[in-house]
């Protein structure tokens, strides 16, 4: 059951999360399955003779939503209403919060904000918004508000606003991740430690398209000083880091950069009836006489992992290795979806060596080297043959394995 969860974050200046735990969403964006869940966390900022709303919740939630803000503040003396991102699981209860305030608040955001919220919701919600331009800074209730645009992390509308005397950061899609994590904060490490995952597998399916802009805009707030003197930084989804809150701008910039675990290599096959699964047991025994730590994927007759959850792993992988067998003179539809995927919104440099196993006439393996060739990831070798592997194929599968490693060491 979808709940909300309200508290205090600090007392001067009065800061409140509104947090809806969202635990029947099945499908992201219709697309990321995370049975994990997710939360949408809007902010209130009780000042003298100002109260801020920074971001809001998804339309579904509007009366849950709308109720816990009623026990906090009058909807009618709300003044501002900041819209870091525009995103409906941020924005879809602006139209009941806005007939409730009665059309008395200000919107901030950028230009990009503006004409998105127009289209989703009408000339009626931009009767009055304030469109801010990057570095703008807003007196509100005896602060300062600096509004900084992150564009493209995760939308050309998106920016974070930065309470400038406070240092505190509200940065909506950037900082966020999925779950539903048990605590508000990060002051409990084996909550943050069952987190991160979920904060990589969130980066990765939701702004990985982007994911070099997510390196960009956090040097572009480091060099401005705000990550290493940020006292909280509070995201839309999943933690609010009040303990720590450079940890997860660092995490970020990690992800973003597709900075590797030691040894981690992220083994993805399909295999109908044995064939490419046989040629990747040798594949992982020979990973495994080399050190490596192979965290392994596959789809067959009785299991289909998460797409989501493959992307999750890309980033933090040394290299990879995809086998596939050629199906109706195609790759294997359950590995051609996982691997355009994973090209659209995993793109690294990182190695990749392809298996493949045909009955007739090959062109899987082929197919996925001319993807690879073309991705920034770093073609390796492509071994392909034809049903059970000989001794040959096995000698030949080792090789290209040793050089995998090679090349990612
Ligand atoms: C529905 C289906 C379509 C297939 N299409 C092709 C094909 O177009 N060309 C080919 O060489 N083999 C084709 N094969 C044969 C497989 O690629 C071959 O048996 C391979 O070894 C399967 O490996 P696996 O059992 O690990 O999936 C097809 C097999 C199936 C079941």
């Amino acid at each position: 059951m979808v709940k909300t969860r309200v508290e205090k974050l600090c007392t001067d200046p009065e800061i409140y999360i509104i947090r809806v735990d969202d635990d029947e969403i099945k499908y992201f964006e219709a697309a990321w399955y995370i049975p994990e869940g997710i939360t949408y966390n809007a902010y209130l900022v009780k000042l003298d003779g100002a109260n801020v709303l920074v971001d809001l919740t998804k339309a579904d939630y509007t009366d849950l939503f709308l109720e816990e803000l009623k026990k906090l503040v009058d909807p009618k003396e709300i003044t501002h209403v900041i819209l870091n991102h525009t995103e409906p699981d941020h924005s879809g209860a602006l139209p009941a919060f806005l007939e409730a305030n009665g059309h008395r608040a200000q919107l901030i955001g950028t230009a990009f904000a503006r004409n998105l919220v127009e289209g989703f919701y009408g000339k009626e919600a931009v009767k009055n918004f304030k469109v801010v331009k990057d570095g703008e800074e807003l007196s509100i209730g005896g602060k300062t508000f600096r509004f900084i645009t992150i564009p493209w992390v995760h939308w050309p509308d998106s920016m974070i606003t930065y309470l400038v005397e406070d240092k505190i950061i509200f940065g909506c899609d950037a900082g966020g991740g999925y779950s539903i994590p048990e605590t508000i904060d990060d002051s409990d490490e084996e909550v943050v430690k069952r987190y991160l995952p979920y904060v990589t597998k969130y980066i990765v399916t939701v702004i990985g398209h982007y994911h070099k802009y997510i390196v960009q805009s956090i040097n572009k707030l480091k060099k401005l000083g705000i990550v290493e003197e940020a006292k909280m930084i509070l995201p839309g989804h999943g933690l609010a880091w009040c303990k720590n809150p450079k940890r997860i701008f660092e995490f970020y910039e990690r992800v973003g950069a597709g900075v590797p675990e030691k040894d981690k290599v992220l083994v993805i096959y399909d295999s109908m009836y044995g064939f490419v699964e046989r040629r990747m047991k040798i594949v992982i025994d020979e990973l495994k006489k080399l050190g490596k730590k192979p965290v392994v994927y596959r789809f067959t007759d009785k299991e289909a992992p998460a797409v989501s959850d493959i992307l999750g792993e890309v980033p933090s992988a040394e290299a990879l290795v995809i086998g596939a067998s050629t199906y109706e003179a195609e790759i294997h539809p359950t590995i051609r979806y996982a691997l355009l995927e994973i090209l659209d919104k995993a793109n690294y440099e990182k190695p990749v060596l392809i298996v493949g196993a045909y009955g007739w006439g090959g062109v899987a393996g082929r197919k996925i080297e001319t993807l690879i060739t073309r991705s920034k990831f770093d073609h390796v070798a492509t071994i392909e043959s034809k049903g059970m592997p000989t001794e040959e194929d096995e000698a030949k599968l080792r090789e290209a394995v040793r050089k995998l490693v090679e090349w990612s060491s």
